[in-house]
């Protein structure tokens, strides 16, 4: 399938994915990875699809976008009561997700009120904590400053699944992964990253590995 936006066009080709799988997207800005992840999440639509194509698979998916916004008056705590009820008091998912990324210091505040990295910890513990089959996550270290960062990898469980990637293209991203392939293990992982080294052909890269 394939899609244009203004002198932009994306091409996507069939492809395949498995269990427990962790993709990482990695492209300059403007190299398409937030119209890619759109397209699956199914808040774009494709302005074309090659006849040879099977078309978007029914899937259940749960995104997280690069540029969130939000209004909502509710507190944080109100707002996953009602967003992931059953994920956010489940042990496994307080000490694996929501820990790490200190949202109890948040409970209690408006969303409306939220600094931009205070949302972008939010909205990845709200992304994580739907049931989904694929989890599509645009940026998820956009607007973190470094501490939180590390604090989000802080005592987590890393699997070193990544060694056969150039180490370049891991750094920013492994306290992630290791929070993201927490052990809901049957899922499939899609994470758009911006590169740490300058790519001349300006290409999508995908590094796939299995943590489990
Ligand atoms: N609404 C739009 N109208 C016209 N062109 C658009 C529109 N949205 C995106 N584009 C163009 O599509 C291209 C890909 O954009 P996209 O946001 O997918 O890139 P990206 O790789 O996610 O970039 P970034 O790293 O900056 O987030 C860019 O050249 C952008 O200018």
């Amino acid at each position: 399938m394939s899609i244009t936006r203004g002198k932009f066009k994306l091409r996507v080709m069939e492809g395949g994915s498995i269990d427990s799988q962790i993709v990482v997207v990695l492209g300059e800005n403007g190299t398409g990875k937030t119209t890619f992840l759109r397209l699956l999440a199914g808040s774009l639509r494709p302005d074309r699809v090659e006849s040879s194509d099977a078309g978007m698979p029914e899937i259940n998916v749960s995104y997280k976008a690069q540029i969130m916004q939000s209004v909502s008056t509710f507190t944080v705590r109100t707002l996953l009561h009602r967003r992931i009820p059953d994920s956010y008091t489940q042990p496994q998912f307080v000490s694996v997700v929501m820990e790490p990324l200190q949202i109890d210091k948040l409970m209690d505040k408006p969303v409306v009120k939220l600094s931009c990295g205070e949302l972008q910890r939010v909205s990845l513990c709200l992304c994580l904590g739907k049931p989904a089959d694929v989890y599509l996550i645009d940026e998820p270290s956009a607007n973190l400053d470094s501490e939180q960062r590390l604090a989000a990898s802080e005592g987590r469980r890393f699997v070193d699944c990544t060694a056969t990637a150039p180490r370049s293209l891991l750094s920013g991203m492994r306290h992630f992964l290791s929070v993201i392939s927490f052990s809901y293990s049957s899922h499939v992982y899609l994470v758009c990253f911006l590169p740490s080294f300058s790519n001349q052909d300006r290409k999508l890269e995908y590094i796939s590995y299995l943590p489990f």
